[in-house]
């Protein structure tokens, strides 16, 4: 196992050993199940960090705990240079947000465009100076759906443009650090090329940092700056994006980049 990126100032997330123990019981057993083994890995400011690895090997449960959703077991999260106290739990709230695979099943049916761009203004008690109206059309607008559908309901979009409305949501308080948990992979392809630059674009515009968590490293290859590979709950090996995609140390990793199918030429994010 190698270790994870040298810990530096410029940091916005690090995970530092981080372990997360399931207790399940069947009938009258109990058993432990360690979803994520003494993970350590980083997120640059302003860069994307994908953490690949196979179903099952501990990537959500990592970005939970990352995202303060989970507590950990062990290990601490460390955001902005700062350890992350149960006290500051809530402050950190609106820093990190997440998007999360399923847009439909994760935007409120009954809520329009408008209630669900800006709930997390309420409940982050975030003051903004123009009405909401203004505050989620121009969000909208930010993540290219018309402004004019600002009253209508996710049932009324497509699932790219769903997805949009579920970043512009993730972008109402102006966090650092967004967790994209699969948030392209129920995507067909082109359209996940088209939400991939989105994030790219956001990314430069506003310096965002991303936990980007996903099995396709087709788009691992198009969005990340680093790359951290689990498996089994365990760090296999990570780094910047061009080494452990062209010269990966552990055969885990060899394995894993044989069974990438090419992306399509014109994914030119
Ligand atoms: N709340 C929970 N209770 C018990 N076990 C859990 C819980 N959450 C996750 N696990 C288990 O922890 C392990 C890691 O799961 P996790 O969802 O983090 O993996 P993953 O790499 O994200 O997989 P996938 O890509 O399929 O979502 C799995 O064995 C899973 O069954």
């Amino acid at each position: 196992m190698t270790t994870a990126d040298p810990a530096g100032p410029d940091l916005l997330l690090e995970a530092r050993s981080l372990r997360k123990e399931f207790v399940t019981s069947r009938g009258l057993r109990k058993s432990t199940l360690v979803a994520v083994d003494d993970v350590s890995v980083g997120v640059p400011a302003a860069s994307t960090l994908a953490v690949v690895g196979e179903s099952g090997s501990g990537k959500s449960t990592l970005a939970r705990m990352c995202g303060l959703l989970l507590e950990p077991t062990a290990g601490e999260v460390v955001f902005d240079g700062q350890a992350v106290t149960p006290e500051a739990v809530q402050l950190l709230r609106r820093e990190i947000q997440f998007v999360f695979q399923d847009p439909f099943s994760s935007l409120n049916p009954r809520h329009t465009v408008e209630q669900i761009v800006t709930a997390p203004l309420r409940y982050q008690g975030t003051r903004i100076r123009k009405d909401l109206r203004t505050f989620a059309q121009d969000l909208l607008d930010r993540v290219g759906i018309n402004p004019d559908h600002v009253d209508r309901l996710p049932s009324q979009f497509s699932g790219g443009q769903a997805q949009r409305i579920g970043i512009a949501r993730a972008l109402a308080c102006r966090p650092r650090l967004i967790i994209c948990d699969e948030a392209v992979s129920a995507l067909d392809v082109s359209v996940q090329a088209e939400v991939l630059q989105l994030l790219v674009d956001l990314q430069a515009d506003y310096g965002l940092g991303y936990l980007f968590i996903t099995h396709d490293l087709a788009v691992v290859r198009l969005i990340a700056t680093h790359v951290a590979v689990m498996q089994s709950g365990r760090l296999v090996e990570s780094g910047s994006a061009d080494q452990i995609l062209d010269a990966p140390r552990e055969r885990y990793t060899q394995e894993l980049l044989k069974a990438v199918p090419a992306y399509p030429d014109d994914w030119n994010i």
